[in-house]
């Protein structure tokens, strides 16, 4: 089934919004298949987001990235990667609809509290690169519950 990389980035774990976010995760049906509790460095921050270097905003972004502890996690299911963009929300909060993460808590682009991948090939690059283990191997008992 399809994955993809979520990350609480250090806002969201300062204002104490990561039980929130694994919460509304978990309860759409979506299995947690890593969680790490980590502060990265500036080289891994910058590989990251690699794509994004030659923006303006890259090294304030970076700086962001690495002033705190950060929730990396895979998550899996069905479509997760463009559902859980949509339970994020619109990348600038200002324009993310209430009921998504950014609309809920969030009011500037720059503290928007989570990342998630864009496509099913950045999720698997995004999670070999902060999961190189690879994901946890379970299976859900409900699954029949939440799949036909
Ligand atoms: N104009 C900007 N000013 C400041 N920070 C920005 C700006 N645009 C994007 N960012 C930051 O860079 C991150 C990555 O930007 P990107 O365009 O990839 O959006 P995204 O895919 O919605 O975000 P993410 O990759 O974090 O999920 C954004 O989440 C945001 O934190």
């Amino acid at each position: 089934m399809e994955q993809t990389f979520i990350m609480i980035k250090p806002d969201g774990v300062q204002r104490g919004l990561v039980g929130d976010v694994i919460s509304r995760f978990e309860k759409k049906g979506f299995y947690l298949k890593g969680l790490k509790f980590i502060n990265v460095d500036r080289p891994f921050a910058e590989k990251h987001y690699e794509d994004l270097s030659a923006k303006p905003f890259f090294s304030g972004l970076v700086d962001y990235i690495i002033s705190g502890p950060v929730v990396a996690m895979i998550w899996e299911g069905k479509n997760v990667v463009l559902t859980g963009r949509k339970i994020i929300g619109a990348t600038n909060p200002a324009e993310s609809a209430p009921g998504t993460i950014r609309g809920d808590y969030a009011i500037e682009i720059g503290r928007n509290i989570i990342h998630g991948s864009d496509s099913a090939e950045s999720a698997r690059k995004e999670i070999a690169l902060w999961f190189p283990d690879g994901p946890a191997n379970w299976q859900s008992s409900v699954h029949h519950w939440i799949y036909e």
